[in-house]
């Protein structure tokens, strides 16, 4: 019998509300969502329609207030803080528009800082390896501050790949990039995919969900479906 493999990052029925004044925003409405090994999903939607609640919750980072996350097989949901900080560290690559560099680290040392939290190999070969993969060879040595923009994304982009995650799950990670390096951002998330990482982007970017294999669209909280390759 063939072996069943978990999805990637699987999502059932998430609910997720806040509080704005005497005002309750309902930003996620049973969302369920599922992705395999290699499959890349663009997340479509207009501003303020639970795009980035969606990720951060699917990342580890945010606790939905109903619903279940599982990533790699593993829930990650209704765990203390710790055990799911231990779970995305190893399984989950991130990459959100507040940037996920270190500045006080060198781009080299934040590649080797994300492998050693997700307990794998850090030395300094991986490392070089890892730079290559994203053209900055050269770079290793330079804070984040000395980059220039499409060198910070690249940056950006090998620390969520530091630790080999199941999922990549990027917020709007071709933003303020000019055409040429979100290209290149976008043949180095290929390249990711066809490696076997399941790739999540929220982005408004029609490059972006050219991309993609599959592209949903969120409309306050709720996915309306738009369509497979
Ligand atoms: N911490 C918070 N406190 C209160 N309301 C919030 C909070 N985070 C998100 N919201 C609300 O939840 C809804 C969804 O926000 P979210 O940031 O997920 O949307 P988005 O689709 O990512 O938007 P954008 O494209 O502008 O980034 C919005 O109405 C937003 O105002």
């Amino acid at each position: 019998m063939a072996a069943v493999t978990a999805p990637a990052v699987r999502a059932e029925r998430l609910f997720r509300f806040f509080h704005s004044g005497d005002e309750e925003v309902l930003a996620l409405r049973g969302v369920s969502v599922s992705l395999a090994a290699g499959e890349w999903l663009a997340v479509t939607g207009p501003s303020g329609s639970g795009k980035s609640t969606l990720l951060a919750c699917l990342a580890g980072l945010d606790e939905p207030d109903g619903g279940s996350v599982w990533v790699a097989g593993r829930r990650i949901t209704r765990r203390p803080d710790t055990a799911r900080a231990v779970l995305r560290a190893r399984h989950v690559g991130v990459l959100f528009q507040s940037g996920n560099l270190l500045e006080h680290l060198t781009v080299a040392q934040n590649i080797r800082f994300a492998r050693r939290l997700a307990k794998q190999p850090h030395g300094t070969d991986g490392v070089r390896e890892r730079l290559g993969t994203v053209g900055l060879e050269d770079r290793g040595s330079a804070l984040p501050g000395e980059l220039s923009g499409g060198q910070v994304a690249r940056a950006g982009l090998a620390v969520a790949m530091a630790n080999d995650p199941a999922v990549l799950i990027a917020d709007e990670p071709t933003g303020e990039l000019d055409e040429l390096t979100e290209r290149a951002i976008l043949g180095l998330l290929a390249a990711r995919a066809a490696n076997g990482t399941a790739v999540l982007v929220a982005s408004h970017s029609p490059a972006v969900t050219r991309a993609a294999d599959r592209v949903v669209e969120l409309r306050d909280g709720q996915f309306v479906e738009k369509g497979k390759r």
